[in-house]
C-alpha cells in the first residue's frame, strides 16, 4: 500500500501559514488533498459531516492548541481519513497540516510515528516551519513554542522579507543557525510559490524505534529502507556485548565548531571525534540517550565514520525515533565524525562525559 505523504506546516501566529496554504490548494488540480487546520477556539466541523461530503477535504481541530496533549485525537481523525479513502475506493494522494502559531510539531510527529497502524500508511514529508522574519526576533526572545518550531523543522520559509533590510535578514538567519543548524533555510513568497517548492520535498526521514537497536542493525537498517532483503547478521541480539570495551584511539574534542544557545530551554551542541567509531559502542551509548532523555531530544543528526563501513552513516533522530542511512563514500579512513543534538535543557556535560566514557574511552 502506497503511504500517504503528510506535510507538516507550522509557524508562529501571523507566518504566512493560511496563505501559503491556500496558494498550495489552488495549484493542485490533479492531486486529491485532505487538509487538516488546527486553530484555536474556531467551531470545528463534524468528522463524519466531512466524511459524507468529501468534497470539502478539509478537516478542523478545534480543542486548543495540537501540541499540549496527547494526540489521540490526531490519530483519530488520521484514521477517520483513512477509513473515509476505502470506503469511498478513493486515493488520497496527500495530507497536509496547519497547525496553531502556538503549536509544537514534536507530537505531531511522535503520533505519526509511533502508531504502528498511522506509520504504516501515513509518512510524514516534511516539517515546515514558516517564520516571519519582521517580527521573528522579538517572537523568538518571547515565544518558547518558536524556539521549538525552528528547532524541529526541517527545512524554513522565511516570509515578509520584502518587509525587512539586509542587516536584519542576516541577523535573522543567524538566530535560526543559531538554534538549529543543520536546517535549510530559504526566503518565498507564500502568495506566489510553486506547489513542489513545498510539498513532496521529502525531507523528514523514517524513522525507527531505537529502543532494540544493537550492533550490526546499522546494516539492517539501511538495508531494509533500501527496500533490500534484510542482511544476515552472526551478531547475536546480546545486550552483555554491549558492554564490552575495544580499544580504540579515537577522541572526543571540544571543537570551535560547538554550538552554545542561550534561546529560552532549547540548547544545541557539536560532538566530534577524530577516529572512526566502533559501531556496538556508538548504539550502545545511541540507545542509552534516547531511552534517558527521548521527547527532550529534539533533533539530532549525525554524519558519522564508522569502523568497518565504507560509505559515511547519516543518523537522523527525533525524539527516541532515528533513521540510519548510507551517507557519501568517506574521503578519507580517519574522517572526524560529527554529531549534532538539539534539545530541550539537555544536560550537555553530562551526555558529553557519557559519550567519553562509553564510545571514546578504551
Ligand atoms: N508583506 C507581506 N505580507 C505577508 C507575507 N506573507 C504573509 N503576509 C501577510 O501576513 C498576514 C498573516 O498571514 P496568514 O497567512 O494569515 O498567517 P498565519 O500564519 O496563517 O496566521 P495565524 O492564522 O494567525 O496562525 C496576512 O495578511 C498575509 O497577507 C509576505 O511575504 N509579505
Amino acid at each position: 500500500m502506497n503511504q500517504i505523504p503528510v506535510t507538516v506546516l507550522i509557524g508562529f501566529l501571523g507566518s504566512g501559514k493560511t496563505t501559503l496554504l491556500n496558494r498550495l490548494i489552488e495549484q493542485s488540480p490533479n492531486e486529491r488533498i485532505v487538509v487538516i487546520i488546527n486553530e484555536f477556539g474556531d467551531t470545528g466541523i463534524d468528522h463524519d459531516l466531512v466524511l459524507e461530503n468529501y468534497d470539502e477535504q478539509i478537516y478542523q481541530m478545534n480543542n486548543g492548541c495540537m501540541c499540549c496533549i496527547l494526540r489521540q485525537d490526531l490519530v483519530e481523525m488520521f484514521m477517520g481519513i483513512l477509513n473515509a479513502q476505502a470506503k469511498h475506493d478513493l486515493q488520497i494522494d496527500r495530507i497536509i497540516i496547519e497547525t496553531s502559531g502556538l503549536a509544537e510539531p514534536s507530537p505531531i510527529a511522535q503520533t505519526i510515528i509511533r502508531s504502528n497502524v498511522l506509520s504504516e500508511q501515513l509518512i510524514i514529508d516534511s516539517i515546515i516551519t514558516l517564520v516571519d522574519t519582521e517580527n521573528f526576533l522579538y517572537q523568538v526572545r518571547n515565544f518558547t513554542e518558536t524556539v521549538d518550531q525552528i528547532a524541529f523543522a526541517d527545512t524554513i520559509f522565511l516570509t515578509k522579507t520584502d518587509l525587512v533590510d539586509d542587516t536584519k535578514l542576516a541577523l535573522v538567519k543567524k538566530t535560526l543557525f543559531d538554534i538549529n543548524p543543520f536546517v535549510d533555510v530559504k526566503a518565498i513568497d507564500v502568495k506566489s510559490v510553486a506547489f513542489d517548492q513545498v510539498v513532496g520535498l521529502d525531507l523528514f526521514d523514517r524513522f525507527t524505534s531505537g529502543s532494540e537497536l544493537v550492533e550490526g542493525d546499522i546494516d539492517v537498517m539501511i538495508a531494509r529502507k533500501e527496500g533490500k532483503e534484510r542482511l544476515q547478521h552472526e551478531h547475536a541480539h546480546n545486550h552483555e556485548d554491549e558492554h564490552e570495551h575495544h580499544h580504540d584511539h579515537s577522541h572526543e574534542h571540544d571543537g570551535e565548531n560547538e554550538h552554545h544557545h542561550e534561546h529560552s530551554d532549547v540548547n544545541a551542541f557539536t560532538i566530534i571525534v577524530d577516529r572512526p567509531l566502533v559501531e556496538q559502542k556508538f548504539v550502545y551509548w545511541l540507545n542509552m540517550v534516547t531511552n534517558i532523555y527521548g521527547m527532550d531530544l529534539l533533533r539530532y543528526k549525525g554524519i558519522l565514520n564508522v569502523e568497518g563501513f565504507d560509505r559515511q552513516v547519516v543518523l537522523q533522530g527525533v525524539n527516541m525515533a532515528y533513521s540510519i542511512d548510507y551517507g557519501k563514500e568517506k574521503v578519507a579512513e580517519n574522517e572526524p565524525s560529527k554529531l549534532v543534538i538539539i534539545g530541550k535543557k539537555l544536560p550537555e556535560k553530562v551526555i558529553r562525559e557519557l559519550f567519553e566514557e562509553t564510545v571514546v574511552a578504551v
